[in-house]
């Protein structure tokens, strides 16, 4: 799936999801404009580069471009003056925007298991300002953009914690929030011929992630919590696989509007993760019961056994 020509904009790259699915867009030949915080120094920095320097660097040994530019997401005149400079260097083309940037992991781990009215009211901003408003800001910078060519891309990286209670109040609020900006954007944007959806990818294995679930050997932490789902997880780069599926779509204006898993772009499209591996689908029995902590049936309920999506909404239906 060749995505050379194409102009991609990930924000939030220097480690994790979004590292991952810049590193995939590179790899099909994009030039890939890589956001995140200065300075920011990677986790295993080794040659004094900021882990969205080295990044960019791997983007383009991987056959694409990779550009870094610093950008604060929770501070819209930075993030303006980003959109404003990446359309000035490429003659107004910019074909894809992944909205990943997220600030929030360390504050929702530290705070795990504390009812909202015990947690600093500010958790708030930390949760939604880069992973909700900043999104809704850079969709209306990207959307100027592309309804000019009449195409474009927008994938809005979120999560089933949208879809009933996970972790804290205001993750959860601000991740159905995510999916509702992607409904009522792909209205708008529907004429424009812009497709924005937003992806779930399942438990993924973040260096963040690997630090709160894994011991140093690699082995997932005994008693810990979900340790056994992020183990079995997802490498960053599936969501990146998926991202770059979707972009190479001449059909994807059909999926405009929708949540998508990433599993189950997988099997539409044809690709496995890195390792091999087909990673769990949150709509599979087995990971459904795997989450409730029901380990030995998980075990025995073959991966493909899966609840329609519809199930899963009316399961979740307040009205
Ligand atoms: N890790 C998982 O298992 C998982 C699963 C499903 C969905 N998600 C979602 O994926 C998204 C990314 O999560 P992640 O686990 O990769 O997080 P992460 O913390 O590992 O990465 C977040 C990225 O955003 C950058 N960032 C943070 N604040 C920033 C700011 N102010 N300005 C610029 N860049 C900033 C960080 O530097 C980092 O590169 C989140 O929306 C998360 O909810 C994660």
């Amino acid at each position: 799936m060749s995505l050379a020509g194409k102009i991609a904009i990930v924000t939030g790259a220097s480690r994790g999801i979004g590292r991952g699915i810049a590193l995939q867009l590179g790899e099909a030949g994009a030039t890939v404009y890589i956001t995140g915080r200065k300075p920011e120094q990677s986790l295993n920095s080794e040659h004094g580069l900021t882990g969205l320097e080295e990044t960019a660097e791997e983007i383009t040994k991987r056959g694409g471009k990779g550009i870094a530019r610093f950008v604060d997401h929770a501070n819209m005149d930075e993030v303006k003056n980003f959109f404003e400079a990446v359309e000035q260097d490429h003659q107004g083309q910019l074909d894809i925007l992944i909205n990943n940037a997220y600030q929030a992991v360390t504050a929702i781990s530290e705070n795990m298991g504390k009812p909202f009215y015990e947690t600093d009211p500010f958790i708030w901003d930390t949760v939604n300002n880069v992973g909700l408003r900043n999104h809704y800001f850079c969709s209306v910078y990207a959307s100027r953009i592309m309804v000019q060519r009449n195409k474009g891309l927008i994938v809005n990286v979120s999560s089933g914690g949208g879809l009933r209670y996970l972790f804290n109040v205001a993750y959860g609020v601000g991740k159905q929030a995510l999916d509702r900006l992607s409904a009522d954007m792909a209205v708008e944007l529907a004429k424009k011929n812009v497709c924005v959806v937003s992806i779930w990818p399942g438990p993924v294995r973040t260096e963040l992630v690997d630090k709160m679930f894994k011991n140093p050997d690699g082995t997932p932490k005994e008693g810990v919590k979900n340790a056994m789902v992020f183990a079995n997880g997802e490498t960053v780069e599936y969501p990146g696989r998926a991202v770059v599926a979707l972009a190479a779509d001449p059909r994807r204006m059909d999926k405009t509007g929708r949540i998508l898993i990433t599993e189950d772009l997988g099997r539409e499209y044809g690709f496995v993760d890195i390792d091999g591996v087909t990673p769990p689908n949150m709509r599979s029995v087995s990971f459904i019961l795997q989450h409730l902590g029901w380990n030995t049936t998980a075990n025995i309920v073959p991966n493909w056994v899966k609840l329609p999506g519809w199930c899963i909404w009316a399961g979740t239906s307040r009205l």
